[in-house]
């Protein structure tokens, strides 16, 4: 018996909750999406959110869903997962896990084969039915990327300082 504390969090729970709290800096008002990216030893490599990219200010790119093309944030925003990429500083991805609220979508697949991460642990998949998911899910397949819906454990973690 070490007397050690029983409820803390597992990997999982500590890993995607980091993901949950990066996407907390999302200026997307409809979805908020965040990542982390996790060594095959546990240690965390990078993180990011859904944003515009430097020097396009939140107030000035629009954050709308629908209208003309460019007068919604679709051609402007970096992908959550893209941006934990890109925010990696230390060299070769390779074999690496990430951790997203939000089933990636084809694009961000792509950068994700080609990074050489190795597994996908994912919160929702909202757009599941989508051609872009779709696409997603194929590319992953054929790439032999490991895809791991994430199971919510209903504990509930409250962050006071
Ligand atoms: O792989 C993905 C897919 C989407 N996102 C971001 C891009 C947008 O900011 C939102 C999606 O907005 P909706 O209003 O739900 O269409 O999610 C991402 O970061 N990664
Ligand atoms: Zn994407």
């Amino acid at each position: 018996m070490s007397g050690k504390r029983q409820d803390y969090i597992s990997w999982d729970e500590y890993f995607m909750g980091v993901a949950l709290l990066s996407g907390m800096r999302s200026k997307d008002p409809n979805t908020q999406v965040g990542a982390c990216i996790v060594s095959q030893d546990n240690k965390i490599l990078s993180m990011g959110y859904n944003g515009f990219p430097k020097g396009c200010e939140d107030d000035e790119f629009p954050w709308e869903r629908d209208g003309d093309a460019n007068e919604t944030k679709y051609p402007f925003v970096t992908h959550a997962e893209l941006n934990a990429i890109l925010n990696y500083r230390g060299g070769s991805l390779e074999g690496a896990k990430i951790y997203v609220a939000l089933f990636p979508c084809n694009e961000c697949a792509k950068a994700i084969i080609q990074a050489g991460l190795k597994t996908v642990v994912y919160a929702c998949d909202k757009y599941a039915d989508t051609a872009a998911t779709l696409a997603s899910k194929r590319m992953f397949r054929a790439a032999g990327v490991e895809l791991v819906e994430y199971l919510h454990t209903g504990r509930e973690i409250t962050l006071e300082v």
